[in-house]
C-alpha cells in the first residue's frame, strides 16, 4: 500500500503542474469544467488526505507532536527498522520513538494509517553576516482515505493523544511535594518543594488482611477509572481515606503503596506550617491532578477542635450535617478573629467549593487515636473510606516472612500462629525480627528470635494486665505489692 502510495503522489504532482499550465492557455469556463473533472479523477485515482503535525507550533513546543512521538514509539516495534532510544528528564525508561524518514502503518476500527517522521534542514536567514547556522524542522505526516475523515479527525486523533498521556504518566518519575520549606535540599520554586519519590513499598509488600487488601485495591481501581461516573454523578472527582491504627502498623507504608499503585504524586501537607486558612487554599491550589494529598498523625498537627467544641457547645439540636456548615458570617468572623488556621479552614479544604480545582485526588489522614478526632473532620463522604491498620496477625505474618525470608510455610509458623493470636505486636516489630542479621542458619534463626521475642512480649502484655487490675483491687497492701513485683519482673524481660 505504501509504495503504491508514494508513486501515485509523484504521478499526480506531475498532473498538477500540467493543469496549471493548461489554466494559462485554455478559456476560464473551460478551465472550471476541466478542474472539477480533475478533482473527481483524483479522488478516484488518489483519495487520500494528509495532516502535518510540526515539531513547534507559533515558536512553541507543539504538545500534539510530543504526544504523538510517544504514542509511535509504541506502535514502532513491528514496522520500524530505526529507531531512536532517549532518556527525559522526568522520565523512569527509556523513550523509544520513530526515527526521522522512518514509517508505521496503524490501525484503528479496522481502517489503515500511514504514520510518517521528517526532518528537514534549511539554512537561519535571521542570522545574516554570520556564519550561517542550519534549522532543523521536523514533523509528522498522517496519510488515510477521505472517507475516514470524521472518524479520524473526531476518535482516531483523540484517541492518540489519550495513549500518549497515559504512556507519559505510566513513565514519569514521582515527586514528593513538602510545604515545609525549612529543608534546603527540596527542589522547587512556590508554596511546595519536591524531591523524587523511590519508596520501594507496593501492596504486595504490604503486611494486612488480604481480603481488606483487596477491597482497598478495588477502590482504588474504581476511583482512578471514575472520570465520567464522578461527573455523572454531579461529584468533584477525589476520595478520603482514613488511616487509623497503633504506631508501626503500616499507616505511612500503605501511602506510599497507594502511591506506586496509582503513579501518584505525594503532597505531604505539614499543618503546622500553614499560616492560616487562606494560606491552606493557596496550596491546595498548587496541587496538580492525580495526587494524594497526605496529612499524617492528624490528630497531633494542630488544635483543631476548639472551635467546633465551643459551637457544639451552644447547640444542642443540630444534626450533624448542619453542625457541619457554619454559617459563612461566622466562617469569616473566626478566621478574620483568629487569622490562623481553623477547622472550617481544614474543612473546606477538603471538601469546599475549592477542593475541586484539580481532579483526580485523593486525600489521606493518618491517626493513631482516631477517637481524638473531630466527627465533622472523618464523616463519610469526606474521608470515605476508614482503614484499620491493625496489630500483625498471622495472615500479615506470612506476607512479612514472604519478604523477608522468601518462605510460604515452615513447621514453626503453627507456633508463631498461636502466638499471634495472644499477643498485640506491630508489623513493624515482626519484620525488625524478621532481619536476619547475618547469613547463618535462616530462616530458622528469624523464626526462633521471633518467637522468643513473643514469649517476652506475652510476659510484658500479662504483667501491663496484672498492674491495670492492680486498680479495680480492694486491697491496697497485696496491691502495692503486686505492683512492685510486676514492675520487677517486666525490667527482667524489657
Ligand atoms: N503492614 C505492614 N506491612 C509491611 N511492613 C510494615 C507494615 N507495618 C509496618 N511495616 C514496617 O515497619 C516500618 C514502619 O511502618 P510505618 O511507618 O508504615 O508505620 P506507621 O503505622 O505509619 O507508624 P506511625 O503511626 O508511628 O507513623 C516500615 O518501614 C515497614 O518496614
Ligand atoms: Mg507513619
Amino acid at each position: 500500500m505504501v509504495d503504491t502510495l508514494t508513486e501515485l503522489c509523484s504521478k499526480f504532482a506531475g498532473l498538477m503542474f500540467i493543469l496549471g499550465t493548461i489554466q494559462q492557455l485554455v478559456p476560464h469556463s473551460f478551465y472550471k469544467r476541466i478542474k472539477s473533472l480533475w478533482h473527481r479523477l483524483e479522488n478516484y485515482f488518489y483519495p487520500y488526505v494528509q495532516i502535518t503535525i510540526d515539531e513547534y507550533s507559533n515558536d512553541k513546543r507543539n504538545e500534539v507532536y510530543a504526544l504523538i512521538k510517544v504514542y509511535l514509539g509504541t506502535k514502532s516495534n513491528q514496522d520500524a527498522k530505526y529507531l531512536k532510544a532517549e532518556m527525559y528528564k522526568n522520565s523512569k525508561s527509556l523513550a523509544v520513538s520513530l526515527d526521522e524518514g522512518e514509517e508505521v502503518i496503524d490501525e484503528f476500527h479496522g481502517v489503515k494509517l500511514k504514520w510518517n517522521s521528517y526532518k528537514e534542514t534549511f539554512p537561519d536567514n535571521s542570522q545574516r553576516g554570520r556564519s550561517q547556522l542550519l534549522i532543523e524542522k521536523k514533523c509528522y505526516t498522517l496519510t488515510f482515505n477521505k472517507r475516514h475523515q470524521d472518524m479520524v479527525t473526531g476518535q482516531y486523533l483523540k484517541h492518540v493523544m489519550e495513549e500518549g498521556k497515559a504512556i507519559e504518566f505510566k513513565n514519569k518519575k514521582q515527586k514528593i511535594y513538602s510545604n515545609d520549606n525549612g529543608d534546603w535540599y527540596w527542589y522547587g520554586k512556590g508554596m511546595w518543594r519536591h524531591i523524587n519519590f523511590e519508596h520501594p513499598a507496593t501492596f504486595d509488600t504490604l503486611a494486612m488482611d488480604p481480603k481488606k487488601k483487596e477491597e482497598i485495591i478495588n477502590d482504588l481501581v474504581a476511583f482512578s477509572k471514575g472520570k465520567d461516573y464522578y461527573s455523572k454523578v454531579g461529584k468533584a472527582w477525589k476520595r478520603g481515606y482514613l488511616l487509623y491504627g497503633p504506631p508501626g502498623t503500616g499507616k505511612s507504608t500503605m501511602i506510599a503503596a497507594i502511591a506506586n499503585f496509582l503513579n501518584y504524586d505525594i503532597y505531604d501537607l505539614e499543618l503546622t506550617s500553614v499560616k492560616d486558612n487562606s494560606g491552606l487554599k493557596k496550596l491546595l491550589m498548587e496541587t496538580t491532578s492525580k495526587s494524594i494529598i497526605v496529612i499524617e498523625d492528624i490528630d497531633c498537627s494542630i488544635d483543631l477542635t476548639g472551635k467546633r467544641k465551643k459551637k457544639k457547645k451552644k447547640e444542642t439540636t443540630n444534626t450533624e450535617e448542619e453542625e457541619d456548615s457554619e454559617s459563612s458570617a461566622e466562617k469569616e468572623s473566626n478566621n478574620k478573629e483568629s487569622g490562623k488556621l481553623t477547622l472550617s479552614g481544614l474543612l473546606n479544604f477538603i471538601d469546599g467549593i475549592w477542593s475541586a480545582c484539580g481532579q483526580e485526588r485523593i486525600i489521606i489522614f493518618t491517626t493513631n487515636h482516631v477517637d481524638k478526632l473531630d466527627p465533622a473532620l472523618i464523616r463519610r463522604g469526606r474521608m470515605d473510606m476508614h482503614i484499620e491498620m491493625s496489630y500483625c496477625k498471622y495472615e500479615a505474618f506470612k506476607v512479612l516472612a514472604k519478604n523477608y525470608l522468601g518462605i510460604e510455610t515452615h513447621p514453626l509458623f503453627q507456633e508463631i500462629q498461636r502466638l499471634l493470636e495472644e499477643i498485640d505486636v506491630s508489623p513493624c516489630d515482626v519484620a525488625e525480627n524478621l532481619m536476619p542479621k547475618n547469613a547463618s542458619g535462616m530462616p530458622e534463626v528469624c523464626l526462633n528470635k521471633l518467637i522468643q521475642f513473643f514469649n517476652r512480649a506475652k510476659i510484658i502484655q500479662v504483667l501491663n494486665k496484672a498492674k491495670k487490675a492492680r486498680l479495680n483491687s480492694q486491697n491496697k497492701k497485696f496491691s502495692t505489692k503486686l505492683v512492685k513485683t510486676c514492675g520487677r519482673l517486666k525490667m527482667l524481660f524489657e
